[in-house]
Formats: structure tokens, C-alpha cells, sequence
């Protein structure tokens, strides 16, 4: 089998490629690309790994045909349309605990060289400069610390600060009391924040609804002589307004890691403001300690391992956790439901307007998004447009835009089976199948109690139960030069329409290889009492990550 293609598109460490040092992968690491050379080169790949530099666009994405996952080696995914990534089935993951630590460091650094000018004083230095007077600070100790997106960062921020001895208020609509309570937070709203803070740092994700957060109505409401760190995202602050704050004298001092433009230098605004004397400001060294770096890269690069290896990764972006006791049990569920939903499609040729999915027993308790997912694939399969991907990632779009609605039940405390999923059309069309040792199992289609295992080629055919019929299916097939290498037949006795008694089957014949010819499935089907035939090819699925049709 070929390598798979990972591309390292921004610094990482080398001590963090580890994980992709098996033959398996073949990495090439290019620099510095404009997005019409990335466009170029990335069809070939089906990993990208990235850092805050190289911007992930949709159209990069339109030309990635290969790709299959996104690795952002740090916690900001601000430079990755992750909507266009989720519509191609493409997923994205991050390392959300690696720098965390490094950012939350680098934050404490810059308020302590904000209140004690430590940029200017260190410059002056160089030039032989001995100002005193003029670079008296101020303390932290005692101070108020104003602290807007208290998530992992924000976090870390506080336990430091408060171990200088400084009040800490947080802001943030998704912060956890308890923690904040534990770590001697007060959550408040952002105007408390403002008007008390004699200190403001900030940690939010850079979003539509954090852009420009701080501009010059905030800066109004803050007290004078007020100091400002960011070590988040340049986009979270309005450069302008801080400009003309820090001009008044009404903004003590700014600290910043982060610009709405990086390399900033060609930004009028942050020109500005990186050439007043009150701003410290460092080139986005947030993350950029050896230990994040190491750790960032191992955790980007063990998923990007996984993903292509067929699994799960553990912080996927754009797809659902799942923990690795629960991608065990999931892993053969996901064969199952791909090969129920292929079934589906190719036994009832129709799709009705719902689909019941039930997940019943010991299953009924896992996480049960990548089972929608490889059902929609397999239900999806023969229809879809070759080359469109349905996995984890995208599978709910697919389905939306095929109209097909799936409303799933979990009845855990139903122990008919240890585990049992079942797939019923609203017309009263049914598949259901379970597990055994880790082996997909079919035992029912239709009306019919059956036990095969979806796996390789099978033939499909329902016929009256009459004498004889085995016998052609087997010449037709031996005819083509197909082996035979299992067959289930269930059969069962219903009344007919005069109230005579008549009976059918369904024959599951497995082939050994090679192609039925539709020449050969139409004279099955043309076979006197034969009712249906159909082939079903089922390829080794894996728990629908990565399925190109
Ligand atoms: N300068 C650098 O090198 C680094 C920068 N960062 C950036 O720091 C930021 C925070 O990182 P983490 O703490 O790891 O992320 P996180 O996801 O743990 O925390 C972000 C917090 O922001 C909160 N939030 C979202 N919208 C908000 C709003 N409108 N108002 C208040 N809070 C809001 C969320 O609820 C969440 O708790 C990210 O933008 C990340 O990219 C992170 C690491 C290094
Ligand atoms: O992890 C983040 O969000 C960062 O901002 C770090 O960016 P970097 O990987 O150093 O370009």
C-alpha cells in the first residue's frame, strides 16, 4: 500500500514527528507557501499540519482532493475555514492543552513588563541609556486583574496572579463557578470587569462575536491608567481605538503578542501602535517554549497517525469526542451499520421519508455519532457522486441535503441481545444486525430471521420456496466462474391473497471473488419464482472516517 502524504506547512518541532516515523507515512515539510502553492501541491496529500501562520482557505480545501485531516499544531483554528473542512468531510483537530501553560507563562511575563516597562528599560539598556525616573511602574501586588475568557488559558493566568498577590475578576459566559471558586475567582460581567480592573487580559477564541470586543467604548469605560495584555488574538482588540487611548494617557501601557495581521509590518494601525513608547510587544511567542512545542506537535501528529490509521482522534474540532474504551466497542458497530445501510439500499431500492435507528442494550451506552455516520454512508453508497467522502465529520450535511431524517432511540435496558441495532423504515421496511466477537452479524431483512456475516460479495435473492431453485442460482453463478463460499437460506410461510398458503425465501449466497455480471444477476432475476436478486460488495469499512465512495 502506498504511503500516506502528510504535509508540515509550518514550524514544529522535530522532536514531535515521532508518531510519523513509521514507513506507513511519508512527511514532507515545505515552508513559507503562498496560498496559490499550497493550492498546487496539496492534492497529493492527505494530511496537512499546520501552526498559525499558514492560512487553511477554502480554496486550499477546494484543490485538497486527497486530504482526509487538518492537524493545527496549537489551540487557534482561526486560520482554517473549518466549515469548508466540515462540508468535504475533512476533519480538523488541535492540541487544546500543549501551549496552554506557555501562553498563560508568557501572559504573567507581559504584565509585569507592562506595569515595569521592562520593554523600554531593556532597549535603553542597549543604548547605553540609564533612565530611572522615568521608567518608575507600578505594582501588581494588590491589583486588580481582569481576566476575559476564562477557559484553559485564562485559567492558568489566574493561579498565577493570585500567587502575586492580585484580585482576579474573570469574565466569561461559559466559565464553570466551582473552578473560578476554587482558583479565587469572582465571575462577573464584562462592564464589572471594566470598571474595576486595574489590569485586563484577554483569552477568548477570535469569533465573530469577539472581533474588535474591546474597542473605544470599553476603553471609555476602563479606569485611568489602566494596562492592557493580549496574548490571544490581535482581531479580539480594536487597534485603532487602543492607539488613540494610549495617546491620551487614559490606557497606561500595552502589552501585546498578537496582531490582527501577522508579521504585522505591513499595517498602517499596528505600525502605529508597535511604535508607541507605552507598548511592549513580542512576535506571537505565545506557545514558543520548547515543552509546548514538543507537546503540541506529538499531539497533532499521534491523531493525524490515527486518523489515517482509521481511527478516531481525541480532539477533533469539527467531529464528536470519543474516548478509546468507547472507539473499541464502536469500531465493528461501525462495519455493521455501514454494511445495514448498504443492505438497506440495495435489498429495499427505496429510501422512505424516516428511518428509525435503534441502538439497543450494552450499545445503547457508547457514543453513537460515528454509527450515524457509517449508516449514512452506507445508505449513501451506491447514490452518492464518486469522490464525495460521508464520514463523521460531514454526515449530518449529507444527510440533510439528501433528505434523509433519522431519528435514533437508545433502549439500554433491552437485553433480547447483549446489543442489538435495528434500522427500520417508516414504511415498515427492516435490517437488523449486532456483534459477535467483534464480527458484524445480519439477523433480520425483511421478514426474514436470518445469521450472515456482511462481508466480501454477497448475492441477495428472494424467491418462492420452491424445489430447485438453489440449484439455478448455483449454475448461473458457476456458469459466470464464480465459487460459492457460504449460503444462508431463511424461508417462511405466509397466507396469499386467496388464502392458500404459499411461502419465500431469501438466499444469501457468498461469492469468493470476482464480479457478478449484470448479464448474469438479470437471468437470476429472470428466473421463474425468483422474486429479487441483488449484489452487495462490501468493502472493509472503518468506523466511517475516511470512506471515499
Ligand atoms: N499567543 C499564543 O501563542 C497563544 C494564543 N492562544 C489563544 O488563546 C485563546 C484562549 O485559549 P484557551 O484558553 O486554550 O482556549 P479555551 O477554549 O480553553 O478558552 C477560551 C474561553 O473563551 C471563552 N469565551 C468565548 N467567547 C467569549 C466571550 N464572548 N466572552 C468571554 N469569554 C468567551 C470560552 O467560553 C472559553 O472558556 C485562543 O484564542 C488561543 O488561540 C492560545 C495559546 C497560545
Ligand atoms: O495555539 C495558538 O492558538 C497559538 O496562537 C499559537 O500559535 P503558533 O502555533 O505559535 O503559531
Amino acid at each position: 500500500m502506498a504511503a500516506s502524504r502528510i504535509l508540515i506547512a509550518d514550524p514544529l518541532s522535530t522532536s514531535g514527528l515521532e508518531p510519523l516515523s513509521d514507513s506507513q507515512f511519508s512527511v514532507d515539510v515545505k515552508l513559507g507557501l503562498s496560498e496559490q502553492q499550497l493550492c498546487d501541491i496539496i492534492p497529493s496529500y492527505n494530511a496537512l499540519v499546520v501552526r498559525s501562520e499558514t492560512k487553511v482557505t477554502a480554496k486550499v480545501l477546494a484543490a485538497a482532493k486527497n486530504l482526509k485531516i487538518i492537524g493545527r499544531a496549537g489551540v487557534g483554528v482561526d486560520n482554517i475555514d473549518v466549515d469548508a473542512a466540515t462540508k468535504m468531510g475533512v476533519m480538523v483537530v488541535n492540541s487544546p492543552d500543549g501551549n496552554v501553560v506557555a501562553a498563560a507563562e508568557l501572559t504573567l511575563g507581559l504584565v509585569l513588563a507592562a506595569a515595569r516597562n521592562l520593554g523600554r528599560a531593556a532597549a535603553g539598556m542597549k543604548e547605553r541609556k540609564w533612565e530611572r525616573k522615568s521608567l518608575v511602574g507600578v505594582q501588581v501586588a494588590g491589583k486588580v486583574l481582569g481576566i476575559v475568557g476564562f477557559g484553559k488559558v485564562g485559567q492558568h493566568v489566574a493561579r498565577g496572579a493570585v500567587g502575586m498577590g492580585m484580585k482576579v475578576l474573570a469574565m466569561d459566559p461559559y466559565a464553570s463557578p466551582s473552578i473560578a471558586a476554587q482558583l479565587s475567582v469572582k465571575l462577573t460581567t464584562l462592564p464589572e470587569v471594566l470598571k474595576t480592573a486595574d489590569f485586563l487580559t484577554l483569552h477568548t477564541p477570535l469569533l465573530p462575536s469577539t472581533r474588535n470586543m474591546i474597542s473605544t467604548k470599553q476603553l471609555a469605560n476602563m479606569k485611568p491608567g489602566h494596562i492592557i495584555i493580549n496574548v490571544a488574538r490581535g482581531g479580539l482588540i480594536d487597534e485603532d481605538a487602543l492607539l488613540k487611548s494610549l495617546e491620551s494617557g487614559h490606557t497606561r501601557s500595552a502589552a501585546l503578542d498578537v496582531f490582527p495581521q501577522e508579521p504585522p509590518f505591513s499595517s498602517a494601525s499596528s505600525i502605529a501602535l508597535l511604535a508607541h513608547k507605552n507598548v511592549i510587544a513580542t512576535p506571537h511567542l505565545g506557545a514558543s517554549t520548547a515543552e509546548a512545542q514538543h507537546a503540541v506537535a506529538v499531539d497533532v501528529t499521534e491523531q493525524i497517525r490515527d486518523v489515517l490509521l482509521d481511527q478516531l482522534p481525541r480532539s477533533a474540532v469539527n467531529a464528536p469526542p470519543i474516548s478509546s474504551a468507547d472507539l473499541d466497542k464502536i469500531t465493528p458497530y461501525a462495519r455493521l451499520l455501514e454494511a445495514m445501510g448498504q443492505l438497506y439500499t440495495a435489498h429495499f431500492q427505496r429510501h422512505p421519508a424516516t428511518y428509525e435507528l435503534v441502538f439497543s442494550g450494552a450499545i445503547a451506552s457508547v457514543p453513537t455519532a460515528p454509527l450515524f455516520a457509517a449508516l449514512i454512508n452506507g445508505l449513501t453508497k451506491s447514490i452518492s457522486a464518486r469522490g464525495t467522502t460521508v464520514n463523521v465529520v460531514n454526515a449530518h450535511l449529507v444527510a440533510k441535503e439528501r433528505g434523509i431524517v433519522v431519528q435514533e432511540r437508545k433502549v439500554p435496558e433491552d437485553t433480547t441481545y447483549s446489543s442489538l441495532v435495528t434500522v427500520r423504515g417508516d414504511d415498515g421496511d427492516v435490517i437488523q444486525g449486532f456483534c459477535s466477537e467483534g464480527v458484524p452479524q445480519i439477523v433480520r431483512i425483511g421478514a426474514f430471521e436470518t445469521s450472515f456475516v456482511p462481508d466480501g460479495t454477497l448475492l441477495i435473492a428472494r424467491n418462492f420456496d420452491r424445489p430447485g431453485m438453489i440449484g439455478v442460482v448455483g449454475r448461473i453463478l458457476g456458469g459466470e466462474g464464480l465459487n460459492i463460499k457460504s449460503m444462508t437460506v431463511a424461508a417462511r410461510k405466509f397466507k396469499g391473497k386467496a388464502g392458500e398458503k404459499e411461502g419465500d425465501a431469501l438466499m444469501i449466497v457468498g461469492l469468493d471473488s470476482g464480479k457478478v455480471r449484470s448479464g448474469a444477476l438479470k437471468e437470476i432475476e429472470a428466473t421463474n419464482g425468483m422474486l429479487s436478486a441483488q449484489v452487495v460488495r462490501f468493502a472493509a469499512p472503518g468506523i466511517g472516517l475516511t470512506a471515499k465512495l
